[in-house]
């Protein structure tokens, strides 16, 4: 069978687009979503997105990480996914979409820029060494001095094996103040299993993380990643963060078709 795919790429977080409202694409192939991801027998994605019909909304996103399982949300894909979708005609400028960690709004500006509405956080485990939220998935945030020189991959792989997070493991984020809400961080992402150019959830989550520990003031935080720059807006009252906005680029790579 000839699969038809876009590539995308948001601040350097890419991804495998399929239009599955036929719902052709076999689901449960795990070895076949890895092998389309791999950089060099595949395609080459950090992850792969689907975009299916749904009752509830406009369409229904879903994820898969490189490694080829279902996985929770994709901050970075969500805001690609709007865009494929808006390519697709199945809408224009405004959405709602269905995902694995509920309905998402989203936006496309007139520059392209797509802001994208990620869930409330109202638990946030603030430790002394690090923060642990959940943004859509799971993210361990710390602080290191000079993230230049550090090994995220060996650094971030140590975090998410460990007994901290059990089977489940988690995405660990590694941040450097640059300026009162001006961070840059570096992301080792679970089903990935190595640092990935940028991670929408793990920069949400940092500017969650930032401001909880009082780094911030700011409720509008600018995120270095390695791919480019992100923005996260959000309120917080009492320790509840809500009208939450991952808000970024999202870029048509190109098409393609491969047999599977
Ligand atoms: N890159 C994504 C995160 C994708 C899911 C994550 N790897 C996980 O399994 O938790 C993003 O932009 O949020």
């Amino acid at each position: 069978m000839l699969l038809k795919f876009q590539k995308y790429q948001g601040t350097g977080n890419d991804f495998i687009m399929v239009d599955n409202r036929t719902l052709f694409f076999p689901k449960n192939d795990t070895k076949l979503i890895e092998h389309l991801c791999d950089r060099r027998f595949g395609i080459g994605a950090d992850g792969l997105i689907l975009l299916e019909n749904d009752t509830l909304s406009d369409f229904k996103m879903v994820y898969y990480n490189s490694d080829g399982n279902e996985s929770s949300m994709c901050g970075n894909g969500g805001r690609c996914l709007t865009a494929f979708a808006k390519s697709q005609g199945v809408i224009e400028n405004k959405t709602t979409f269905n995902a694995v960690d509920g309905l998402h709004h989203a936006h496309v500006d007139s520059n392209g820029i797509i802001s994208l509405q990620m869930i409330d956080v109202n638990t946030i485990s603030l430790q002394p060494e690090y923060v642990f939220l959940n943004t859509g998935s799971p993210h361990h945030v710390t602080l290191v001095d000079d993230l230049s020189s550090f090994d995220v991959k060996n650094q971030g792989a140590a975090i998410r094996y460990s007994d901290l997070y059990g089977k489940a493991g988690s995405n660990v984020n590694f941040v450097q103040p640059l300026g009162e809400n001006h961070f840059r961080l570096r992301t080792y992402e679970r089903g990935v299993e190595d640092e990935t150019l940028s991670c929408g959830t793990g920069a949400t989550a940092t500017a969650i993380a930032m401001h909880a520990l009082g780094k911030t003031t700011a409720h509008v935080i600018d995120l270095d990643v390695e791919g480019g720059k992100l923005q996260v807006a959000f309120e917080v009252n009492d320790g509840k963060y809500s009208n939450v906005h991952l808000i970024g680029p999202a870029t048509f790579v190109f098409n393609g078709e491969i047999e599977i």
